[in-house]
């Protein structure tokens, strides 16, 4: 049997790194290629160090070369894990760039139930009302909850042709496009999501979905900073991630934890800032009666200390937590003062983002400047 090595590359030319977009050959994956007999070595360097991101990309290249060249053909890989992305640019967003998406920001946070789900929905809903097209992923694998929140519980997401692909449409309401693992689930029944398998899912949403242009795409985390987290942020490109926290000193370590996951060099995520929830409690009626009942200035301080911005607050309200519950989030409250905190934090997150897209290339920084509604937001 006898077979040459530009057919290897031609087929290697046909698969992408996980993450990386381009094809093997193009994002010069491949070292090197060595053909003898029915035998071929190839070396390969990625950049993605995960386990199931090598496995992957084994099982791929050794699937196409039988495909492609030869069945019988013994292939051997030698592979090599390179930092690449934060040698060349720590700003470089990871993952396929989406052309019709021009910024993802993932809201994190440390603690489950400090309001992850609560500031997503409503800076959502700021950004639509600032004239921003926006949308929101709902990617928390443990307890979905934006489509309650977006009062589209019922709804499921319309399948469409667009340009001869069938893509899932985005249910839609406040101005905001919505898709959620909330959609695809039974409400009564525990989904167990391992990293891979919430990764891929996710990666069907963004990339199999019509979501039309938008400016942001917010995408609702998992609380914590496991295994499932770091599969979800190694796999999309996340141009900056917000940590939300309450005063609490156990919230606030777990939020300094998700910080430092954004943080880690094979993932190198800009952080925004950090968003301090459940300040204090304040009844509506006593707007300047204030009970720090879980400590003052926990999350301000936190932000300090490791050099992050601090994003804003938002009070303990009783009818945030009402007006989430029965899908009417209190960013759409016209005139309020709660609407007008929602939406400072919503322009300090925006500007923070700004000010991390200048290190961009030109085109990229270009991009974000002629956004609209780009006026709203204070620099
Ligand atoms: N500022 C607030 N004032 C009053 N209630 C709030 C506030 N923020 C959130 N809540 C309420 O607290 C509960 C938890 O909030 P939410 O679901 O947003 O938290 P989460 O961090 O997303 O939780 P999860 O662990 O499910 O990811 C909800 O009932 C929500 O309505």
């Amino acid at each position: 049997m006898s077979f040459k090595k530009e057919d290897v590359y031609k087929a290697l030319d046909t698969i992408t790194a996980p993450g990386e977009g381009k094809s093997l050959v193009e994002n010069k994956n491949i070292t090197n290629v060595v053909a003898f007999g029915d035998e071929v070595e190839i070396d390969v360097t990625i950049g993605n160090p995960t386990l199931q991101a090598k496995k992957k990309i084994e099982g791929e290249i050794t699937k196409v070369i039988h495909a492609k060249v030869s069945e019988k053909i013994v292939v051997k890989i030698n592979l090599t894990v390179e930092k690449t992305a934060s040698k060349e640019n720590p700003n470089k967003i990871r993952g396929k760039e989406i052309p019709n998406i021009k910024n993802i920001i993932a809201i994190a946070s440390g603690k489950g139930g400090v309001g992850k789900s609560t500031i997503t929905a409503n800076t959502a809903i700021s950004l639509a009302k600032m004239g921003f097209n926006v949308g929101v992923l709902d990617a928390d694998v443990y307890g979905p909850s934006q489509h309650i929140m977006f009062d589209v519980e019922r709804k499921k997401p319309l399948s469409v042709n667009v340009e001869g692909r069938s893509k899932m449409k985005p249910v839609e309401n406040y101005g905001v496009k919505l898709l959620s693992l909330g959609f695809f689930t039974d409400p009564g029944q525990a989904v167990i999501w391992r990293g891979p398998m919430a990764s891929k899912a996710l990666n069907q949403l963004i990339f199999d979905a019509d979501w039309g242009e938008l400016d942001f795409l917010l995408i609702d985390l998992p609380p914590g900073t496991g295994d499932v987290h770091l599969s979800i942020v190694q796999a999309l490109p996340i141009s900056g991630a917000v940590v939300v926290s309450t005063p609490q000193n156990i919230a606030l370590a777990d939020a300094r934890k998700g910080v430092a996951m954004f943080q880690q060099e094979n993932i190198n995520v800009p952080v925004l800032g950090i968003i301090e929830n459940m300040s204090y409690f304040t009844p509506e009626e006593l707007p300047n009666n204030k009970y720090y009942i879980f400590g003052k200035d926990g999350a301000k301080n936190l932000a300090e200390d490791i050099k992050t911005r601090f994003l804003g607050e938002i009070p303990l309200v009783q009818s945030i937590r009402e007006s989430g519950d029965v899908g009417r989030p209190v960013a759409l409250q016209e005139g309020t003062a709660l609407e007008n905190a929602f939406k400072e934090i919503t322009k300090e997150m925006v500007a923070e983002l700004l000010k991390r897209n200048e290190s961009l290339p030109p085109t990229e920084v270009v991009r974000i400047t002629t956004m609209s509604g780009c006026s709203a937001v204070k620099k």
